[in-house]
């Protein structure tokens, strides 16, 4: 990286999670005056209320659902029956974690500042392309830019039907205020964020009903690791109604009544809607410089993080590209590198590592079984499962997959599918490969320990050992 030479060029960073407090590191890296400017804390929803919270949240589900597997793996527990379960105390699991995203907000904001960086903690809106307006507790402040970066992200959508009270009709960012574990839960939506939270609160004790519009849980996903988690949501005692479209939510007292589309009712204690996001892109002056906006209200972008306007990049869930804090942070790096001057490679979409934290998780890179059903690439795969693993049987682990997407005659990894405890990690070494273009023939020859789960990658690369004998 090298750093810019002569006047501090000025960048204005609008919104401060990973998409923004990232690009303003690299910023201050390159010899830049960077601000951002903050509504909530730095960190963002990623930190404050989305990624970090429900995944310490399922830290704690899956620590639970541990003792609930002991007795597979011999493991008796003393005392009558009643002392043998373990309980969640939601006070003390919800204040940890909030506690620790507090925390970590508070050290992203250090570090931006340790860097030269300047928080303003308000409400950004661009004035003009090279203005923006700080509103803060006391007062506004014009701040002139060079580079402005708008990383607002997005918020839960709101469906008239169905307004959350904050008590028992929840968003995802409202259930870290519960004192107790809800005690009948219906989540609605079964996309990422709604499939995570019904496991977290089905592995704490809840009875948990899934509401799915569409026809399997996490439709965006794999089909086959999608229909592992079903399976396993069902057996472990989830209700998951398919096909069923919320219309309504309503709070009956101390229960509430989520209606679906056929007119059949479900009721429950606590209704977690988790029925997608809009984009923060309103009322921030965007439309006033011309900013273009897709019809869904997100900025378009291309992959160096350039708006429509010379000047004004935009960074994470905002775009609509790939919504993940991974991808955000890469487009802020990237749109700072490219303003600034710096040596930059466009975004590319193929080398990223995404991961469900349900139990299995779910963990891919590249391109996907759908993408070769669809004719957008030709590759072969080979899928398998875990249940042969040494590791996995020693473990008791029954559910889960590893499936390898290659090339057909340069025989590279293109993509990867894990579907396991911890695919979170065993991705890496896929998406490594992906990223670097290797072979499944190097893959098979690189020794992994025995045993272990990096084994049945290893193994699936050796089925896909193409022989001209
Ligand atoms: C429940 C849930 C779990 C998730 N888990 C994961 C995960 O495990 N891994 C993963 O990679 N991704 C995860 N994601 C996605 C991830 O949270 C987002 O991709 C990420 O937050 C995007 O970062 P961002 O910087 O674009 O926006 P955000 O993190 O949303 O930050 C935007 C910030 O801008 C601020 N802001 C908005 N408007 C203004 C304004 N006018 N002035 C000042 N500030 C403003 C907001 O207050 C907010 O703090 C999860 C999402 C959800 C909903
Ligand atoms: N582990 C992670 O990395 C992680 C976790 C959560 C979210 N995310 C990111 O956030 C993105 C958004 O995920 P999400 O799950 O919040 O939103 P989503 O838009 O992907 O899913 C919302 C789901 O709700 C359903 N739905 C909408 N209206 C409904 C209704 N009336 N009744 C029943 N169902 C209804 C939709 O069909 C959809 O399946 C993901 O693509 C992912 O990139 C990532």
């Amino acid at each position: 990286m090298k750093a810019v030479t002569g006047r501090k060029k000025q960048v204005v960073v609008v919104g401060g999670g990973p998409g923004g407090y990232e690009a303003a590191l690299v910023g201050a890296q390159l010899g830049a005056q960077v601000t951002v400017i903050e509504k909530e804390g730095l960190g963002g929803a990623a930190v404050l209320t989305d990624c970090v919270p429900s995944k310490t949240l399922i830290a704690t589900s899956d620590f639970m659902s541990r003792f609930a597997a002991a007795g597979r793996l011999g493991v008796g527990f003393e005392g009558t029956e009643e002392d043998q379960h373990a309980e969640a105390h939601m006070r003390e699991v919800n204040s940890r974690i909030l506690d620790l995203a507090k925390a970590q907000s508070h050290d992203i904001k250090a570090q931006v500042e340790s860097v030269g960086g300047r928080v303003i903690h308000g409400t950004g809106r661009i004035l003009g392309p090279s203005t923006v307006e700080a509103i803060t507790e006391t007062g506004h402040e014009e701040l002139r830019a060079d580079v402005i970066l708008v990383a607002t992200g997005t918020r839960p959508r709101v469906m008239a039907t169905a307004q959350p009270d904050g008590e028992r009709i929840l968003t995802w960012q409202q259930i870290y205020d519960l004192a107790e574990l809800p005690e009948k839960l219906i989540v609605v939506g079964s996309g990422v964020t709604g499939a995570e939270l019904a496991h977290a609160y089905l592995g704490l004790g809840s009875e948990v009903t899934l509401v799915s519009s569409r026809d399997r849980v996490l439709p965006g996903s794999d089909a086959d690791a999608a229909t592992v988690i079903e399976n396993v949501f069902r057996r472990r005692g989830m209700k998951v109604l398919n096909r069923s479209r919320m219309t309504a939510v309503e709070r009956r007292g101390d229960s509430v009544l989520v209606t679906l589309e056929d007119g059949r009712q479900v009721e429950g204690s606590h209704a977690l809607l988790a029925v997608g996001s809009i984009p923060q892109t309103k009322d921030i002056g965007l439309d006033d410089i011309g900013v273009e906006l897709s019809d869904s209200g997100h900025i378009v972008v291309d992959r160096v993080s350039r708006t429509s306007v010379p000047g004004v990049y935009a960074a994470g869930d905002c775009t609509g590209v790939m919504p993940l804090a991974s991808v955000a942070a890469m487009q802020g790096r990237i749109a700072m590198a490219h303003s600034l001057g710096d040596a930059v490679s466009p975004l590319n979409l193929r080398g990223v590592c995404a991961n469900i934290f349900t139990d299995p998780e779910i963990a891919t890179v590249g391109y996907s079984q759908q993408d070769i059903d669809e004719g957008r690439i030709e590759a072969r795969i080979v899928t398998l499962p875990l249940s042969t693993n040494p590791r996995a049987k020693m473990r008791n682990i029954k559910d889960g997959f590893v499936k390898l997407i290659t090339r057909p005659g340069s025989n590279t990894l293109v993509g990867g599918v894990v579907v396991a405890p911890q695919a979170s990690e065993l991705i890496y070494p896929i998406g490594l490969a992906v990223q670097n273009r290797l072979t499944v023939d190097q893959i098979a020859s690189t020794f992994s320990v025995y045993p272990s789960m990096t084994g049945s990658i290893a193994e699936a690369a050796r089925r896909l050992h193409e022989t001209d004998i």
